[in-house]
């Protein structure tokens, strides 16, 4: 592979070279030291995996530009990987890339039934089941549409269930996605550079070129000779990473719950409900994620609040007034979506297989191989577990402070913006009723013809308010 990608035109090889990391496995080790925001190495267009060279590909091109329906960007790139593992002679140096790779995954897909049992009651274990299941219906219709149509191109014995898999994780766990100017989206395998592990503790440090098309990585902080390069992956909770990566983090910052919110059809006035949340930037069905950070996002209760909306309020929240939904619309509405919260984070919180404490003793007592997959599961189950503990201590507080009255603070309005929702750690506050809080002048400016009527009211209530 070195010599292709010098060939090539990849720049920075000099400096680098792989080597074997005890945390980590496999990465780059650099050779020279290099300060932050240098440009450490350069991969050319040319040598990059990208729908585009798939579909110009001259032999797999025309095949894989016939099919019907057209194929994702993922299988695009799965299929390429594996046309060019079988092939027997030509793409000498994509095939020099494809033997680099490693042959076996620890995405949670591969994991034996006890192992994945471990995190059951997270977002991770039900995803995978659904994967397992998806994976193998994806595989059947791609041989259908694509693989049986073209056998000299595709010898089934290597387009098997095990091949697909193996490609898939190669993507999801390599890949690299970039937003182009316009909006377009590009996802890239780029030889060599897909050899740098993740590491929380640099900056976001890989770009594309999109005039060149060339892929660099920058110094994402300063290195000394023999250090391990790194390149942020993204904030990534464990779920997610243990589903396409392979690894976890212990007590990972980014962890969070996928909390799906779902109203039937057929629930009492579900039309006028539905314009409402579409209106507050919501759907019927909507997943919000509950962070360590936010546990209890503004968005979950803006859309309970509409799904328990009685005929008679509904009439006083129309689509244009659906920043109402932003505080609470009554005290009885609000009492009951708290509740409901507080017992559902506890139902969800009794469903998980292992609870926190015990898991953590598990962890302490080394029950779990560390590094080892069911260590893993179970880091992302206390992950899942410690937001939702969090999310639920929230509903409570929220729920005992509108009970007894003294919810000036209901529902985050002060700690949250209540224009954008965002929550820095300044706030300026309304400066007339002082019972909403923005995040600049810009957004108290937009939020002010739709607070202007709350604000009268709640200035009176309080008595700060004038006669403006
Ligand atoms: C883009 S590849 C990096 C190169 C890879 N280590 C290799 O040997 O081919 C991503 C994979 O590296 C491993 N990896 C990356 N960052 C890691 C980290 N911080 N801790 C543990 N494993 C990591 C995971 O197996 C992940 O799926």
């Amino acid at each position: 592979m070195d010599s292709w990608l010098r060939q090539s035109g990849a720049v920075g090889l000099n400096s680098l070279e792989l080597a074997d990391f005890p945390l980590t496995g496999r990465g780059v080790k650099t050779l020279k030291p290099f300060k932050d925001g240098e440009t450490i190495l350069t991969i050319p267009s040319s040598i990059l995996w990208t729908v585009e060279h798939a579909h110009a590909d001259p032999l797999l091109g025309p095949a894989l530009r016939a099919a019907q329906p057209p194929l994702s960007v993922e299988d695009t790139l799965a299929i390429y990987l594996l046309f060019v593992r079988a092939r027997e002679s030509g793409y000498e140096g994509l095939r020099s890339h494809v033997a680099a790779l490693p042959e076996s995954y620890s995405s949670s897909i591969y994991f034996e039934e006890d192992e994945l049992e471990v995190c059951a009651g997270t977002s991770l274990y039900t995803i995978t089941k659904q994967l397992e299941q998806s994976i193998e219906e994806d595989h059947r219709a791609l041989v259908v549409r694509l693989l049986a149509l073209n056998p000299d191109l595709f010898p089934l014995d290597k387009f098997t269930l095990e091949d697909y898999k193996w490609a898939l994780c190669t993507v999801w766990s390599r890949a690299m996605d970039f937003v182009l100017p316009g909006g377009k989206s590009i996802r890239l395998l780029a030889p060599f550079a897909d050899m740098l592990n993740h590491s929380p503790d640099v900056k976001p440090c890989h770009v594309y070129d999109p005039s060149s098309g060339n892929l660099s990585v920058l110094a994402g902080k300063d290195y000394e000779a023999g250090d391990q390069v790194s390149i942020y992956y993204g904030s990534i909770p464990n779920s997610r990473l243990l589903r396409l990566y392979g690894f976890v983090l212990p007590d990972n910052p980014n962890d969070s719950y996928d909390l799906v919110l779902s109203t039937h059809p057929s629930a009492p006035l579900f039309k006028q409900k539905q314009k409402l949340w579409t209106s507050a930037g919501l759907d019927s069905t909507t997943t919000i994620p509950l962070t360590l950070t936010d546990p209890l996002p503004r968005n979950v209760l803006r859309y309970l609040r509409i799904q328990r909306l009685d005929e008679s309020n509904l009439n006083t929240i129309t689509p244009q007034r659906s920043g109402a939904t932003n505080q609470k619309i009554s005290k009885s509405n609000e009492i009951e979506i708290l509740q409901f919260l507080a017992e559902s984070f506890s139902y969800l919180l009794d469903s998980f297989g292992t609870q926190l404490e015990k898991l953590k003793q598990q962890l302490t007592e080394g029950v779990y191989p560390p590094g080892g997959n069911a260590w893993a599961a179970a880091h992302v189950s206390l992950g899942e577990q410690r937001v939702l503990r969090l999310a639920r201590k929230r509903a409570e507080e929220l729920l005992s402070a509108v009970e007894s009255g003294s919810d000036n603070d209901v529902a985050g309005s002060l700690s949250q913006c209540a224009n954008c929702g965002t929550a820095p750690a300044q706030l300026m506050l309304c400066g007339r009723c002082k019972s909403v809080a923005y995040c600049g002048r810009t957004c108290q400016v937009a939020h002010f013809k739709e607070h202007k009527g709350i604000c009268r009211v709640a200035a009176s209530k309080s008595g700060s308010g004038g006669t403006k």
